[in-house]
């Protein structure tokens, strides 16, 4: 956890996640301006918002990963966090089923590893090496990892955005279904509004170093792009974005 940064002691009953006047600053510029926030036990969330505007240091916050940023704040997270990147971050030196146990210990481990590797479609591939897998199953792996560790909470920053569209959809369903199964909390940072809406039940859009909109998406789930409700949705978050028709 970031030095700056005072931990709350979490109750029982408290969320996962609290923020409180959590603030971030690089260079004198500040990107996080007081950010108040719970993500509830369980709750999958995806935070949108232009590039630029915060959303990764957000989640380093978060994850404990920027003991260097000047800040202030409270936040309290869980202690089993694990993180997704946009790249898989594999080591290339090690097989499949050896990166996803990397710092795992325990003579469960491995077999954890397996059913892991099983869960993501990656059965039979334990013994693979990273750059014998293409970019889907790279992200799957990473997952995998993720996986293996039981984790709370679940920081996803752009997961899916290195792949194609058609790998993406297959990626989103992957995604939901193991929430399903083991319903961490998520958050997952994202530029991309119809991954929001079809994915997450809540979408923050970070603005100005705030948290500019915080919206409830009430839709059943599997959802599809074509559902015309969720058309009502998406044009809330793209105004919020400041995107209007004529930009569209
Ligand atoms: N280590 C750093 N040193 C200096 N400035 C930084 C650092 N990390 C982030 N910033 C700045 O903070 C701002 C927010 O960056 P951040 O990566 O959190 O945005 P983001 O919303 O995730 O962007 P993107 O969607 O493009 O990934 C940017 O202006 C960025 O240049």
């Amino acid at each position: 956890m970031a030095t700056h940064t005072e931990q709350l002691t979490p109750l029982r009953t408290e969320p996962t996640v609290q923020l409180r006047g959590l603030t971030r600053s690089f260079d004198g510029r500040t990107v996080l301006d007081g950010i108040d926030l719970d993500l509830p036990a369980g709750q999958f969330t995806a935070l949108l918002g232009h590039s630029g505007s915060g959303k990764s240091t957000l989640l380093r916050a978060i994850a404990g990963l920027d003991h260097s940023v000047t800040g202030s704040g409270r936040l309290s997270a869980p202690e089993r966090v694990s993180v997704v990147f946009q790249d898989s971050r594999l080591l290339p030196w090690r097989r499949v089923l050896d990166n996803v146990l990397l710092g795992t210990d325990g003579r469960e481990a491995e077999g954890k590893g397996r059913s892991a590797l099983a869960e993501v479609g990656l059965a039979g591939r334990e013994r693979a090496w990273p750059n014998e897998l293409s970019g889907g199953e790279a992200q799957r792996a990473a997952l995998a990892r993720s996986l293996v560790r039981e984790p709370e909470l679940l920081l996803a920053d752009e997961p899916f955005g290195a792949l194609d569209a058609l790998t993406r959809i297959r990626m989103h369903v992957l995604l939901r279904e193991l929430w399903e199964r083991h319903r961490p909390s998520v958050l997952l940072v994202t530029h991309d509004v119809d991954e929001a809406i079809v994915l997450a039940d809540r979408v923050l859009v970070l603005d100005q170093g705030r948290i500019g909109l915080d919206l409830t998406i009430d839709r059943p789930h599997p959802r599809s792009y074509r559902d015309p409700l969720l058309g009502e949705y998406r044009e809330r978050l793209l105004a919020a974005l400041g995107v209007t028709e004529d930009h569209k």
